[in-house]
């Protein structure tokens, strides 16, 4: 795992994916990558392909075309070699309701090669638990099984589906940790998730997907960035600034001015700044507070997928 870490090479590699379901092509011509100590999410409305793309990369279901590479394994000429590389935690991958703990951690070691299954029920905070029937977890303790069982045979890949999902936020919050320290040992991870606050604070790298195709990626900040970055600047000045001055301050953006209170808004705000320094620089007028607002990642990205479907 370390040396692979250590390579930076990929840990995962998508190229011109497609899968379809009929006639439906779910995955259209993806490319995707993720690099070791990465954590991409993946983005999209509903039906927007991401499951489908998920279930290929995890040697769950087949693609049409493309390629994938774990590791530098292509999965298509080496598949039980590919899914050794990759773990996986999928929403939909059920735990078996009668056997304990330590029993599943056990059956999936067997199943996909040893670990030190004590350790591992250990770290994820799950001793006290080791003997309970899974169908008696919460559902916190249920991700972090899901999360350990994924572990099992020290894959370098893993694939998490909406991990914070029905999660309180403390117990989320302390998830979200495990899933950073995933991170820093040098594996790369690609998380499914419809939570625009856990990709802002998880990702790395976000990708947007809408009808089966990719149509925005980078990371949470470039993002916003490239949509325009600042959407309104609250400026309070001590005395007002007069009416003319502050027009041309606003230049192409809109100004909304109310004694010593100005708010600018859907032009170029970076320009607005700009001149707003120079005209008062030479003005014996002080600016008092000034606030910037930049557009959410969700309101970008509901606006990304409109966008495509439309
Ligand atoms: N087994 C299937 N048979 C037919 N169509 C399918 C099948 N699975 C998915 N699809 C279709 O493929 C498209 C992509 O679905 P997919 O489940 O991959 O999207 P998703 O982004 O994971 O959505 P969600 O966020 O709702 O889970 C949708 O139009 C869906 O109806």
């Amino acid at each position: 795992m370390a040396r692979l870490a250590d390579s930076g090479a990929p840990l995962l590699a998508v190229a011109g994916l497609v899968k379809r379901h009929g006639t439906t092509a779910a995955v259209a011509g993806v490319d995707l990558m993720v690099a070791p100590g990465e954590i991409v999410g993946l983005l999209g409305a509903n039906g927007a392909g991401k499951t489908s793309l998920i279930e290929c990369i995890a040697g769950l279901a087949t693609p049409d075309a493309g390629t994938i590479r774990i590791a530098g394994v292509d999965a298509g000429a080496d598949p039980r070699g590919a899914r050794r590389l990759c773990g996986v935690a999928l929403q939909s991958t059920g735990l078996p309701p009668r056997l304990t703990v330590a029993e599943t951690v056990a059956l999936f070691a067997v199943l996909h090669g040893g670990a030190d299954t004590d350790g591992l029920i250990d770290r994820f905070g799950l001793a006290g638990k080791a003997g309970a029937r899974c169908e008696t977890l919460s559902g916190g303790q249920r991700q972090r099984l899901a999360l350990a069982l994924a572990l099992i045979g020290d894959p370098p890949l893993l694939i998490l589906d909406e991990p914070g999902a029905g999660l309180d936020p403390a117990i989320r919050d302390d998830f979200h940790g495990l899933i950073e320290t995933l991170r820093s040992s040098g594996r790369g991870l690609l998380i499914a998730t419809h939570d625009l606050a856990e990709a802002a604070r998880l990702c790395d790298r976000v990708v947007v997907m809408a009808a089966g195709r990719v149509v925005a990626a980078g990371s949470p900040g470039a993002l916003i960035e490239d949509a325009g970055g600042l959407v309104r600047l609250r400026v309070r000045t001590r005395p007002a600034v007069p009416d003319t001055v502050a027009a041309e301050i606003a230049g192409d953006a809109r100004l909304a001015q109310d004694g010593e209170l100005m708010v600018f808004s859907g032009g170029d705000l970076r320009a607005v700044l700009a001149r707003l320094g120079a005209a008062l620089a030479t003005a014996d007028i002080a600016i008092v507070d000034i606030a910037t607002e930049t557009a959410s990642l969700e309101a970008l990205i509901v606006a990304m997928v409109r966008r495509a479907d439309g």
